[in-house]
């Protein structure tokens, strides 16, 4: 049974947010979450530190931080679990610390440390919970308990950790609310789970639904999320919008034997064009190796290479790691290191917001 449930309009002033990365600048009315300086202190401890966040309705909005930097604080306060202590908070058009009934009669929120009643199948936990939330819709939580091969019939207490995830998720899945905040969602399952669970998260968005998620798996976020924000101990550091990630991009390229002297160099714009310089972020050489990180157009740099004698090019996107470390260690993304090779951009290069 389906009962729609539209996200009411945010009511409130604008924006005075940059457009420019991955803040939002829209009309308020799109808005399904907004925060304005919110904070939460436990006793003296600063959990979150002045928050502005706003969330679009349709947009899967991810949200990235490491252990402990206040991403389940900043998800309970604006389901009203937690007392704001200053700023506020408005979530599908109401304010959590005056209704917070209201809120979560329109957002399905998927905990970090989700507690199922042990003694229950699950077959009837599902069914409790489609009768408790007004939009509650068993046969739909039952098509995504079968979508992710639950057995149903088990006892919460005899089901493993990942099961009792999915039956979580099933529970969550099931009321079409216009919006849905899920606590690292895929945590405790198995990679084809976590990509069903992907597909699920993308299908919501499709059907005109905001979500808005917390992970640790970069990748998870790369491949679903339309913008993210990054939380370092209580504090939104960064925003970036998936379409600004992708655009960044490092092209490596040899160069035949004869073109280069062996000597290293890292002064590299003064022997490009004029016309790249806003355009090539960084240019090292190394031996007989040009590394040139681009944001944009891929054309302008892949034709000034081409004027060169290259003997080969490889092209591989920047990725959201490298920003990550940048964010974690609070260090230019120039000296994030990991698994990806290293860009040498600077932090301002890549949407620093605070
Ligand atoms: N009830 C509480 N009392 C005191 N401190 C708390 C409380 N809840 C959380 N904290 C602290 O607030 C900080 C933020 O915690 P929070 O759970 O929001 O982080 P998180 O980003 O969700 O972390 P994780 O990725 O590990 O789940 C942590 O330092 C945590 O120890």
């Amino acid at each position: 049974m389906e009962r729609p449930f539209p996200p009411p309009p945010f009511k409130g002033t604008s924006s005075n947010e940059s457009e420019s990365n991955g803040a939002t600048s829209h009309d308020p009315a799109d808005l399904i979450v907004r925060t304005r300086d919110l904070t939460k202190r436990y006793g003296n401890f600063l959990a979150l530190d002045r928050c502005n966040l706003e969330v679009r309705a349709g947009e899967i909005f991810g949200l990235l931080g490491p252990n402990g930097a206040g991403k389940s604080t900043l998800i309970r306060l604006l389901l009203g679990y937690l007392h704001v202590t200053s700023g506020s908070c408005e979530v599908v058009g109401k304010n959590p610390e005056i209704d917070s009934v209201a809120v979560r009669r329109g957002v399905a929120y998927l905990p970090g440390d989700a507690r199922l009643p042990r003694h229950m199948r699950g077959d009837g936990l599902l069914k409790f919970f489609a009768q408790m939330h007004p939009l509650g819709d068993l046969k739909r939580s039952l098509e995504v308990a079968e979508r992710l091969e639950l057995d149903l019939s088990r006892r919460v207490a005899f089901m493993s950790t990942g099961m009792r995830q999915k039956l979580a998720l099933a529970v969550v899945f099931g009321p079409r609310t216009p919006l849905l905040i899920l606590d690292e969602p895929t945590a405790n399952l198995d990679p084809t789970v976590r990509g069903e669970v992907l597909n699920l998260v993308l299908t919501q968005r499709d059907e005109g639904r905001t979500v808005m998620f917390s992970s640790h798996v970069l990748s998870e976020i790369e491949q679903t999320c339309d913008r993210v924000a990054f939380l370092r101990r209580g504090e939104l550091v960064r925003r970036l919008t998936m379409q600004e990630l992708f655009q960044r991009h490092r092209v490596t390229a040899v160069l035949n034997d004869e073109e280069t002297d062996g000597s290293d160099t890292d002064e590299p714009l003064g022997k490009i064009p004029e016309i790249l310089a806003d355009r090539i972020e960084r240019v090292s050489i190394v031996g007989r190796q040009v590394r040139i990180d681009t944001a944009g157009d891929l054309g302008p740099a892949l034709s000034w290479l081409a004027s060169l004698p290259v003997h080969q090019v490889r092209i591989e996107p920047l990725g959201l790691h490298t920003v990550y470390q940048s964010v974690h260690r609070a260090v230019p993304v120039a000296e994030a290191t990991g698994p990806y090779d290293s860009p040498d951009v600077t932090s301002d290069q890549m949407g620093e917001v605070s």
